[in-house]
């Protein structure tokens, strides 16, 4: 099958041009299948924003490429949604505003379609009652629910999510990941989620990708064969453990033997 997603041959370094460098990356390979969930994980500052940047198209590799359905992206694309770690909500803005607002910032307008979407996708984030409510008046998960709904209101074929759930409590975060896993299941995505947390990555995703310190590069790829649709009783699935476990032992083993 032809792979959706293709990172071929990519390194990166920052300031390859200056004096100063940093190599973020070496020789990243991997494909992703259409509406795939794909999770990636590694030590901090192994590159994994890197390659979201990447795929966002708001940066280019110095060497290698990265590839939607064949084409080489050289600038941001429509089919793809970014979430980030914070929402950065515009303050002087509705919720609903908000959702619309990447309509408004590259077309200069919203139309009656968007604008329906956007209740849609408001109602599906769970915020039916809070369209007309400000930034300000909503709790951080509510905040990033909207930050959801936002990416998702170009109907991108593509989510990038970049640690989306860490600047929340545990609880909401469990929540959001499987509220997120529902809006997947309505609405079939491509998804690529960075992720500090292995039992995160293992709940929600297909297959997760392991890299290693900086310069990062793909160590391994674990296929997370459990059944879906997943829910709070998936992390007592006996396979659960091991997927974890196995996990961790990619990342810690390498530290343990540079140690050594
Ligand atoms: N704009 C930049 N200029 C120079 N170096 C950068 C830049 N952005 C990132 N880096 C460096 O590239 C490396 C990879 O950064 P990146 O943010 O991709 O890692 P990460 O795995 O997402 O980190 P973390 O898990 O801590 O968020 C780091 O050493 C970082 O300092």
């Amino acid at each position: 099958m032809r792979p959706f997603v293709s990172f071929k041959n990519v390194s990166h370094e920052y300031g390859a041009d200056k004096d100063k460098s940093v190599k973020a990356l070496s020789d990243v390979n991997f494909d992703i299948a259409k509406h795939e969930f794909v999770a990636v994980v590694g030590p901090s500052g192994c590159g994994k924003s890197t390659l979201l940047r990447l795929l966002s198209g708001l940066l280019i590799p110095t060497s290698g490429g990265v590839e939607i359905f064949g084409h080489r992206i050289t600038e941001p694309r429509d089919e793809i949604g970014i979430v980030f770690q914070k929402p950065t909500l515009l303050p002087w803005l509705n919720i609903r505003e908000n959702v619309v607002f990447p309509s408004r910032h590259k077309r200069g307008r919203v139309s009656r379609q968007e604008y329906e979407r956007a209740e849609e996708l408001i109602k599906s984030v769970g915020l039916k009652d809070f369209a007309e409510c400000m930034p300000e008046e909503l709790s951080g998960g509510m905040q990033q629910r909207v930050g959801i709904a936002r990416a998702l209101l170009m109907d991108p074929e593509i989510l990038i999510m970049d640690e989306p759930f860490s600047a929340l409590d545990a609880l909401t975060r469990e929540e959001m990941g499987f509220e997120l896993l529902q809006i997947w299941n309505e609405r079939p995505k491509t998804v690529l989620f960075i992720t500090h947390s292995i039992s995160e990555a293992v709940l929600l995703s297909d297959r997760v990708l392991i890299m290693s310190p900086r310069p990062g590069t793909l160590v391994e790829e674990i296929n997370v064969e459990l059944p879906r649709p997943r829910s709070s009783q998936t992390i007592r699935h006996p396979k659960f453990n091991e997927y974890t476990d196995q996990i961790r032992q990619h990342i810690y083993h390498r530290e343990e033997a540079k140690i050594a």
